[in-house]
């Protein structure tokens, strides 16, 4: 029950729809308990003595007995379903909250379709438990209790011999539960996996088709699908020992019943009616007591449901704001940055290396920093510290003198654009894709912005032009016009920090050129960081940092590094072959050269 009172919080507010469910359902219960009770009048005081005269009243009793027990269902039923919805939909709200606060590197480990489930099918199981299962599971003791009352009231005896079998009832239910829970845990696990082979499947079609691997996706799948299999099979195997000894062990009762009861009543210890009503009584108890295992059932799996939804809610922040938190002063924020001995290590990967080491950086506001580097380096890691997609594992990063985990999150996130590697577009109008970071900016800006981005040529020729819906992830769309889009939409929110993370990778260079020609406007003012593989991108930096397995391996501007050996040098080789003149009229200051290069 732990893990339903770890829920209350979603529920108690509604305590009254739940008393209502749960009261509407035990009032029910009870006057149909009465039935019975009628059955014996009309049986030892009218059918037997012959008295016919009050044989409509009781039917006419009847019916208003049916008219209130209806209307108590009508509550338990309402108060159920209010119950349910509610907390299934706070639930669902808690859990996408949830979501949208937990940090990058939860991401870098969670899996979509498992996620995908958790707020869908697990919300539900939750729902039918605490909606309507917990209502019937207590209406099960309340039948019990009520119906023994009563069956104690009219013979003792008879009805201490068939209550014998209840406790040995409740022992079978519990020792199902303790099986069946573990096998419903992996079960709910296993259409985790479910979902995220069909997810992956559908999000990476693409490569799957091109590569021809649909037949090993098809046996991916039915690995997990097997697995889920089997434990139904074996959930099915519990079910199918388990009913029909509670059916046995249920049904002993009447038997006990049969034999003593109509002893007695031969005896004449015992009414006909009595024993009807006994009967009757006996039925209304036993029924919903070998349905016990479908209760403990929907108990179980809404628990297993319940345990995975607390595993999402209780999951750590490793970013978030502290009590010392203060907002950026909006107006005064210039954007000067500075990385002070900054290690940094992901904490999935404890076992690797850092992925920044002693790493120091001063951006003055305003400057333009280039990042190069092979692939690994740790140039995207070292941005991403600036929005604190991480937080460092040692040393410090400051904005303007201020520790930046001193700064709120929002606030610090506010002020910063960055552009990714890959741009991921929401699957809406280019223009809302744009506004994204500001919703509230003009059609003017929005198509500044795009035109900044060299964007808004392309967009206008497409036949909707900025209300052209893009696909999902922008299916229908060249990664180069993807990239523009995505640069639009930074550039957008005029932020005091700009990061292109290899933003152009997928321009020719002469859209590339044209990016950087706008940019050098854009950038006035904004301190910008400039990650890429082209030199030509980097070269009008104000200080490029060329690292190397985490490490900085050279800084400098462009002039200064091509005089040196190394990686920027043998890159500039590389890449621009065609002009060796510049490279021979930066002869190399010392040393030999560096054959290592820069892959891109
Ligand atoms: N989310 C992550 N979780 C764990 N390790 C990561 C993560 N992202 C990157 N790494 C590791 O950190 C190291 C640095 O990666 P990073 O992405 O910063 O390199 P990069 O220089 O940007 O490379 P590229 O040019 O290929 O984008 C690599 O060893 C990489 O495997």
């Amino acid at each position: 029950m732990d893990i339903f009172r770890n829920l209350k919080a979603y529920f108690w507010q509604d305590k009254g729809f739940m008393f209502g469910s749960v009261f509407g359902l035990a009032v029910a219960t009870a006057l149909g308990m009465v039935y019975p009770l009628l059955l014996r009048t009309l049986i030892d005081d009218m059918i037997v003595p012959g008295k016919f005269d009050g044989v409509l009243g009781l039917a006419l009793l009847a019916v208003g007995i049916i008219v209130v027990k209806a209307a108590f269902q009508f509550l338990h039923g309402f108060s159920g379903g209010r119950l349910g919805n509610r907390l299934a939909y706070r639930l669902r709200n808690a859990c996408y909250s949830k979501l949208q606060e937990l940090s990058f590197s939860f991401y870098d480990t969670a899996r979509t379709g498992d996620l995908m489930s958790r707020l869908t099918a697990d919300i539900e199981g939750i729902r039918n438990f605490i909606g309507f299962g917990l209502a019937q599971l207590m209406n099960t003791v309340f039948l019990v209790i009520f119906g023994f009352s009563m069956m104690f009231a009219i013979d003792w005896q008879l009805a201490l011999m068939t209550f014998v079998m209840i406790p040995i009832l409740g022992f079978v239910a519990i020792r199902f539960e303790q099986q069946i829970h573990p096998v419903f845990r992996a079960i709910r696990s296993s259409v985790g996996k479910l979902t995220v082979s069909v997810q992956e499947n559908i999000m990476g079609v693409r490569t799957v088709k091109s590569f021809a691997r649909e037949p090993f996706e098809v046996k991916k799948f039915s690995v997990n699908n097997d697995e889920y299999k089997r434990y139904n099979v074996e959930i099915s195997g519990v079910w199918a020992r388990f009913f029909p000894l509670m059916e046995f062990i249920a049904n002993f009762s009447v038997a006990i019943l049969i034999l003593v009861g109509g002893w007695r009543v031969i005896e004449a210890s015992l009414t006909l009616g009595e024993l009807v009503a006994l009967n009757g009584m006996l039925g209304l108890i036993v029924a919903p007591l070998w349905t016990l295992g479908f209760q403990i059932n929907n108990y179980t799996q809404s628990k297993a449901s319940g345990e995975r939804l607390l595993e999402l809610l209780n999951q750590p922040i490793s970013v978030r704001d502290d009590s010392h938190s203060m907002p950026l002063d909006e107006n005064a924020v210039t954007g000067h940055l500075k990385f002070n001995d900054v290690r940094f290590r992901y904490a999935n990967r404890e076992d690797h290396p850092s992925a920044l080491v002693g790493f120091n950086l001063d951006a003055p506001a305003g400057s333009v920093i280039g990042l190069l580097g092979g692939t690994g380096a740790g140039k995207s890691s070292a941005v991403s510290l600036l929005f604190r997609a991480y937080d460092v594992t040692e040393g410090a990063i400051t904005l303007d003198g201020i520790d930046i985990r001193h700064i709120e999150l929002e606030s610090l996130r506010s002020r910063t654009a960055i552009v990714f590697q890959e741009s991921f577009l929401f699957s809406t109008t280019i223009q809302e894709n744009i506004s994204y970071g500001c919703p509230g900016a003009t059609m003017d800006e929005i198509v500044e912005a795009a035109r900044l981005a060299q964007a808004d040529g392309f967009i206008r020729e497409l036949p909707l032009g900025y209300d052209t819906v893009v696909g999902e992830r922008g299916m229908g769309l060249s990664g180069g016009q993807k990239q523009r889009i995505a640069i639009a939409r930074a550039l957008l929110r005029k932020p005091k920090v700009l990061i292109l993370d290899d933003a152009t990778s997928a321009l020719d260079m002469e859209t590339e050129q044209e990016i950087q020609k706008a940019l050098l406007t854009v950038m006035k003012g904004r301190t910008t960081f400039i990650i890429a593989h082209r030199i030509s991108s980097l070269r009008h930096a104000d200080e490029i940092v060329v690292l190397d397995r985490g490490r900085v391996a050279q800084r400098g501007n462009h002039e200064k590094l091509l005089r040196q050996p190394g990686l920027y040098r043998e890159t500039f080789r590389i890449q621009f072959a065609d002009r060796p003149e510049e490279l021979d009229s930066s002869p190399v200051a010392s040393g030999g050269e560096n054959d290592r290069r820069v892959t891109g």
